[in-house]
C-alpha cells in the first residue's frame, strides 16, 4: 500500500500543475476554436482527415478521471489538438492563427514547468 501511495502521491503532483495550464488555455482570447469537440455536421471532411480529433472538454475530463498517467501523457494530448489545428486549417485563416498563437502559449507554459 505504502507503494503505491507514493506513485499516487507522486501523480498528484505531476498533474495538478497540468490542470493549471489547461485553467489557463480555457480562458485565453485565442481558445474559442477549441474548447469543444469539432462540428463534424458542420465540417463533415474533418472525421475523414483527422484521426485523432481532441479538444480542451476532453482534456479536461481526461483529468478529472485521472486517466492520464504522466504529465507527459497530457503534453501530448494538448499537442494533438494543434496538429489537428496545422492539418485542417491554413495558417492565415482566423482558426489556423488561432491555432499556432495557441500553441505558443502552451509550449511556453509548459517549459516553465519543466525547469521549475
Ligand atoms: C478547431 C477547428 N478545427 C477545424 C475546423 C473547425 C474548428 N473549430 C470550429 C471553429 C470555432 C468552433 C468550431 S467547433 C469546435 O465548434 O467545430
Amino acid at each position: 500500500a505504502a507503494k503505491k501511495d507514493k506513485v499516487s502521491k507522486k501523480l498528484i503532483k505531476e498533474l495538478a500543475p497540468c490542470k493549471a495550464i489547461l485553467e489557463d488555455l480555457e480562458c485565453h482570447d485565442d481558445a474559442w476554436p477549441f474548447l469543444l469537440p469539432v462540428n463534424t455536421k458542420q465540417f463533415p471532411t474533418y472525421k475523414k482527415i483527422i484521426k485523432c480529433p481532441m479538444d480542451l472538454s476532453t482534456i479536461k475530463k481526461r483529468l478529472q478521471d485521472m486517466y492520464y498517467k504522466s504529465r507527459e501523457e497530457f503534453c501530448t494530448d494538448v499537442r494533438q489538438i494543434f496538429n489537428n489545428c496545422e492539418t485542417f486549417n491554413e495558417d492565415d485563416s482566423p482558426v489556423g492563427k488561432a491555432g499556432h498563437c495557441m500553441r505558443q502559449f502552451f509550449e511556453a507554459r509548459w517549459n516553465d514547468l519543466c525547469t521549475s
